[in-house]
């Protein structure tokens, strides 16, 4: 999809993957860009990208996620004030240790439920029927396949984000809905959210070969997901060991030529 002229909207807008993701999208001219966040920091976030990148139109929209009301809120506002939207970010997520039961669950609900939401109404609002096509790029995680001891629940929400969307992404699903789906899964990245784990930042330095990533690396692998048509039901691993790939597809590679 050619960004130049689409219309935006990120979830967790206002930390640090969401705003790299913003900002990638703004760079390549997209019309407009809302920043959906629960916390109020997604108003300053916004304003410093709309100095940056006019003409492109950024605004912050403060919902929960979590709450699938409210979130069909955000699109409603988003549709209403800069026309069909084009483009969804399913980014916002936490972690929380085993320890914090309540956090897990949290994690659980935020990380997975709300992407769940963010993906039916991704595909409500855009699909050929309401809208004109698009693409959602759902944010998992390295911790879908390589599991970080101490948080059992922020693994199994990205891998179960890995699963829905490769679910939603089926090449059967485009074909109806016109919308792509994919995924993306970064390793350690220079955010906030590193500072949410007490010895986090000490457990990363004593892995080998771990250099944290910046969000703009990672906004790299993101842009190519959107950009790229080819790309539905994909999964995207961003490394520094292995730099930007795509996970290969079972799926595609049974119903291929090839009889491997
Ligand atoms: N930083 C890292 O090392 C990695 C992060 N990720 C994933 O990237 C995504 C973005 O994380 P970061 O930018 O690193 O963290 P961050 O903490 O900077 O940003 C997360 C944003 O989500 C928002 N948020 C939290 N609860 C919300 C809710 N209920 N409704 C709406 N917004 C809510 C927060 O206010 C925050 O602005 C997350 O899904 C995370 O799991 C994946 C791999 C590595
Ligand atoms: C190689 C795996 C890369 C995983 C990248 C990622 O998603 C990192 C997320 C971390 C950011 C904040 C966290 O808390 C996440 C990891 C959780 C680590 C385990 C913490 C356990 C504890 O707090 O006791």
């Amino acid at each position: 999809m050619k960004i130049s002229g689409k219309v935006a909207l990120i979830t967790g807008g206002a930390g640090g993957l969401g705003k790299a993701f913003a900002a990638a999208l703004l760079r390549a001219k997209a019309k407009a860009v809302c920043l959906v966040d629960i916390s109020s920091r997604g108003k300053e976030v916004a304003e410093d990208l709309r100095l940056q990148y006019p003409p492109s139109q950024v605004d912050f929209y403060h919902c929960d996620v979590m709450n699938y009301d409210l979130f069909k809120g955000a699109f409603d506002f988003v549709q209403k004030r800069f026309g069909a939207i084009d483009i969804v970010c399913n980014n916002a997520g936490m972690a929380a240790s085993d320890h914090n039961v309540s956090g897990s669950i949290r994690t659980l609900r935020l990380n997975l439920e709300a992407v769940y939401f963010g993906t039916k109404l991704g595909m409500d609002y855009m699909d050929k029927e309401s809208g004109r096509g698009g693409v959602i790029i759902n944010v998992a995680s390295m911790a879908a396949f390589l599991p970080l001891m101490g948080s059992m629940c922020y693994n199994a929400s990205k891998a179960g984000v890995v699963a829905l969307t490769k679910s939603a992404g089926v090449p059967e699903q485009y074909e109806m809905t016109g919308v792509r789906v994919n995924a993306l899964c970064p390793s350690f990245t220079e955010t906030p959210l590193l500072d949410t784990s007490s010895g986090l930042r000490e457990m990363i330095a004593q892995l080998p070969n771990h250099p944290i990533m910046s969000p703009e690396y990672v906004a790299e692998g993101f842009q190519q997901l959107v950009e790229n048509e080819e790309l539905c039901g994909a999964v995207m691993r961003v490394t520094p060991q292995k730099g930007i790939e795509i996970v290969p597809n079972r799926r595609k590679d049974r119903n291929s030529s090839s009889k491997l």
